[in-house]
């Protein structure tokens, strides 16, 4: 199962609001629909829409009818509205940044190597993706002890990347390794990425998966069913800060007290050493709906205030380790970030 791919000059991006329960492409031909698309979480995870927005680029320059004098001022409001579309995954600034460089080199050529420049750039940003998770993937074994249980939050799987995940790939090279029992997935409110997401590609790959209830983990903790919990990440700072989505940092307190490992898992698009502390990361607040909701089904009073922030952030102290396509940095992060990440 794609995320997305790329044919016949549009982006076809699997529709992740219609999961489980319906596999549907959806064909983007034009920027604006890429951004809508992110906007409304038809794709999600901080790497997939780092790969979308940049599949963005190449259809905004593709649609391009004007003046040549005029092409870049054009192609920078295809990058800002993309840039605009979600703020905390620092994966989609990324990659719209790799874009406009790539087009830096290749804007004085024909429309033409402008067209396959970005092109080239936005495949190569999808591909790499894939090769950085299952490396993240063959570090992460050296955490998992066999017979290992995993509690996962959210959604860092095939879905949330270009293939194979970030914490679902720590999974899933536990499982081809024989070493995984079995995965306990939190539903995670409001949007519930580990109920329809997460269960549902683990199931899809045979892999033992039982659904929770997001305040459920403690309990479930408590009774010694977890050895470790690996999440994904939205943005790592240099500190080794971690913004994921809500309910994180509560689950990463929970193994704290527990004493059981947490992990991060984070391909180097994800660390942002332009932020020292978890402090500066923008967090998304999204529509009050998505919590008086489930689906189009109203589960609290229409008028009832709601806040609604998509994301938190996790302190450097709650983390045992971070999982990257580089190897497992440990404490003192801020140091062990720059030697590895530093130098990029
Ligand atoms: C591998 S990054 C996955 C990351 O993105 C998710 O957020 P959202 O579903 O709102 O895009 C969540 O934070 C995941 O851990």
């Amino acid at each position: 199962m794609d995320t997305m791919y790329w044919r016949d000059n549009s982006l076809y991006l699997l529709d992740q609001t219609r999961l489980p329960f319906e596999v549907t492409y959806v064909k983007l031909e034009t920027y604006e629909q890429v951004a809508e698309a992110i906007k409304t979480m038809k794709v999600r995870g901080a790497p997939a829409i780092g790969a979308a927005a940049a599949y963005g680029m190449v259809l905004g320059a593709l649609k391009y009818s004007g003046g040549a004098r005029e092409f870049e001022q054009y192609l920078r409001k295809v990058y800002e509205t993309l840039k605009s579309t979600r703020p905390t995954a620092v994966n989609l600034f990324w990659a719209l940044e790799r874009m406009w460089m790539r087009f830096q080199k290749v804007k004085n050529g024909t429309t033409e190597d402008v067209f396959t420049g970005l092109l080239a750039e936005a495949y190569a940003i999808f591909n790499e993706d894939v090769e950085l998770n299952k490396r993240i993937g063959k570090y992460g074994l050296d955490v998992v002890p066999d017979n290992a249980t995993i509690l996962t939050h959210c959604n860092a799987g095939t879905l949330a990347t270009a293939g194979y995940g970030t914490a679902l790939g720590v999974v899933r090279a536990a499982y081809d390794a024989g070493k995984l029992k079995r995965v306990f997935a939190d539903e995670t409110r409001p949007l519930l990425q580990g109920a329809r997401l997460t269960a549902f590609e683990l199931l899809e790959e045979g892999i033992d998966v039982t659904l929770i209830c997001d305040n459920m983990a403690g309990y479930v903790m408590s009774l010694g069913l977890v050895d470790l919990v690996v999440v994904g990440a939205d943005r790592v700072t240099a500190n080794g800060d971690v913004a994921n989505k809500i309910g994180t940092y509560s689950l990463a307190i929970l193994a704290k007290e527990h004493g059981i490992p947490f992990y991060v898992a984070a391909p180097y698009s994800t660390i942002d050493l332009n932020l020292t502390s978890g402090h500066d990361i923008p967090i998304e607040e999204r529509n009050p709906d998505e919590v008086r909701k489930i689906g189009d089904r109203l589960i609290a009073p229409p008028q009832v205030k709601v806040f609604n922030p998509a994301f938190d952030v996790t302190p450097a102290k709650y983390i045992t380790g971070i999982i990257t396509d580089r190897g497992i940095v440990r404490p003192p992060y801020r140091e062990n970030i720059k030697k590895l990440f530093g130098g990029e």
